[in-house]
């Protein structure tokens, strides 16, 4: 069992990490959380070196993709493994070809858990098997999408019940959709790659969270995953589930269904 986690930002779910590891009586573990300068956090650090410096034996990610950018490549370079909420910044292809490089000069594992969905497993079994076909939609309330460009394509105040204002790749839908559309670089590692899986993004006024649904049909037969994960309370935009699945990958090693088995 890991020992010893580091965190990368301490929003949403990285308070959520933090108040899991204090339920489960293992808040020893948490040795450094890196934030911007003048944000309190349990062990505050601010900088990759200091980071390093705690000796983590892993990281978890939960910041953003510009954080991704920043900060791991000299994370993985130094030989820590680090799990990471932001998938999505691997639809940029330099940035994924720079972080495999990392991974292999420093032996730092990138560990991409299922976040906020379920399914990587059957996703990597059919992928072996023969898939067709990966769909991924995204259905969250119309607050959800504010801030994003989805208010250039749509009225998010209109009382229209369900808006599909994006249908695309994976890698168009993370790039375009940072905040929103990670799962879908997910789905797309596990699968059939993330520039055949179609991606569809929702305002829907029939659901309060996030609804995502996972659809797969090959030779291995057909799925549908249902993931209707409460958002978290903090935002509206990130299911809460994404903490666990990113604490247990830690917890379990990097032992944890992770998309990068099938690349
Ligand atoms: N894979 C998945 O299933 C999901 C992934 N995500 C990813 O997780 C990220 C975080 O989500 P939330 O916690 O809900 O967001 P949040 O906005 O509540 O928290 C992010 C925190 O990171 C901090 N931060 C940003 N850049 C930083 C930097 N360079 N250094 C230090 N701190 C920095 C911010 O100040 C903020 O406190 C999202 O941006 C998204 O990329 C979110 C939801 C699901
Ligand atoms: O939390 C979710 O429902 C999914 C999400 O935001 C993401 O993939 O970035």
């Amino acid at each position: 069992m890991t020992e010893r986690i580091g965190l990368i930002g301490y929003g949403a779910i990285g308070e959520e990490i933090a108040a899991a590891l204090d339920r489960l009586g293992e808040r020893d573990k948490l040795v450094a959380t890196l934030v911007r300068p003048r944000r309190a956090a349990p062990n505050a650090v601010h900088d990759a070196a200091a980071l390093i410096a705690a000796r983590p034996d892993v990281v978890i990610e939960c910041a953003g993709h510009q954080a991704v950018r920043d900060y791991v490549p000299d994370l993985l370079a130094a030989g820590i493994d680090c799990i990471l909420s932001s998938v999505g910044v691997l639809a940029d292809a330099a940035m994924a070809a720079r972080l495999d490089q990392a991974e292999r000069a420093g032996g730092g594992r990138l560990l991409l858990p299922a976040g906020a969905i379920a399914g990587l497993d059957g996703l990597v079994a059919a992928a072996l098997a023969g898939i067709d076909t990966v769909t991924y939609t995204s259905y969250k309330p119309p607050h959800a999408w504010a801030g994003t460009p989805a208010e250039q394509s749509i009225d998010l105040d209109s009382p229209i019940a369900e808006q599909v204002f994006f249908e695309g790749s994976a890698r168009e839908a993370a790039a375009a959709y940072p905040k929103n559309a990670n799962v879908s670089v997910a789905i797309g590692l596990a699968g059939i790659g993330i520039d055949r899986t179609r991606v569809r993004l929702v305002s829907s006024r029939k659901v309060d969270d996030p609804l995502g649904v996972i659809e797969a049909a090959g030779a291995f037969g057909r799925f549908r995953f249902d993931i209707l994960a409460l958002a978290s309370p903090a935002n509206p935009k990130t299911s809460a589930l994404t903490g666990y699945s990113l604490l247990q990958c830690a917890r379990l090693g990097g032992a944890w269904p992770i998309a990068k088995l099938a690349r």
